[in-house]
């Protein structure tokens, strides 16, 4: 796996030491997430990969380490506006009453996001039609699991992010419907300019669909380092 710094870090963390739930076995990682590119986080099942996202995300306790987004310290961003930029997609999407479409619109529904415009209808079922969503109407809870996936990654998506931190977001997918997602998210990261991807995977392939990419390996007692 390559690296490539021509671009600054988007998010960059350093000696971050979280743990799962207050008390328990910490993770201790360092990573940059490129501009217009990926940071793969690779390791064994429970290594921690989970939780060092969910901490990027300040959703889980950080003992210590410093986070920057876009060189800017985390203390300098409340937790509400540190989760709208810094946004995480977890494992197992959650789904809410109504159509696919009410779904991806969730956060501007329940009027989450309150200075935020909603993005407008046609554009929101433009992208579900590039992800292979044909319906728009259709009940969310009929939707499959590779299905509700794609909602959900659109919604985090519409929710204005400048770091995606995706928990495996290809894993219920077969074989071309990944790759339509990795070149959506390609083509996401790089429509504007301080946008980064942080991605969970342990399909090898998924991080060459970006330029840069760096990565971090965790290990099974719980620290990561750049390859
Ligand atoms: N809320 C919690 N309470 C107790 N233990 C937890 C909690 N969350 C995670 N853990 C434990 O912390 C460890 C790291 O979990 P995590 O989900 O971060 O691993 P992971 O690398 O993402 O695993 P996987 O690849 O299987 O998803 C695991 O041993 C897990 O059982």
């Amino acid at each position: 796996m390559t690296s490539d710094s021509a671009c600054g870090p988007v998010l960059r963390f350093d000696r971050l030491v979280c743990e799962p739930a207050r008390g328990l076995r910490r993770i201790v990682a360092s990573g940059t997430v490129p501009e217009g590119g990926a940071l793969v986080l690779r390791g064994p099942s429970g290594a921690g990969k989970s939780t060092l996202l969910r901490a990027l995300a300040r959703l889980v306790p950080i003992v210590s380490g410093r986070v920057w987004l876009a060189g800017r310290d985390m203390g300098e961003f409340s937790p509400p506006l540190w989760r709208r930029l810094v946004h995480y997609l977890a494992q197992r999407p959650v789904v809410f009453d109504g159509s696919a479409l009410d779904n991806v619109l969730v956060p501007y529904r329940l009027r989450i996001f309150k200075d935020l415009p909603p993005p407008g209808r046609d554009r929101v079922v433009e992208a579900m039609t590039r992800l292979g969503l044909s319906d728009p109407a259709q009940d969310a809870r009929t939707l499959s699991g590779g299905e509700l996936a794609r909602v959900a990654l659109l919604r985090a998506v519409f929710a204005g992010p400048s770091v995606l931190l995706l928990d495996e977001p290809t894993a219920a997918l077969d074989a071309d419907t990944r790759r339509t997602v990795l070149q959506f998210l390609g083509t996401w990261v790089k429509a504007r300019p301080g946008r980064g991807l942080v991605l969970v995977s342990h399909v090898e392939e998924d991080g060459g669909a970006f330029s840069p990419v760096t990565a971090v390996d965790l290990h099974h007692n719980g620290t990561g380092a750049a390859p």
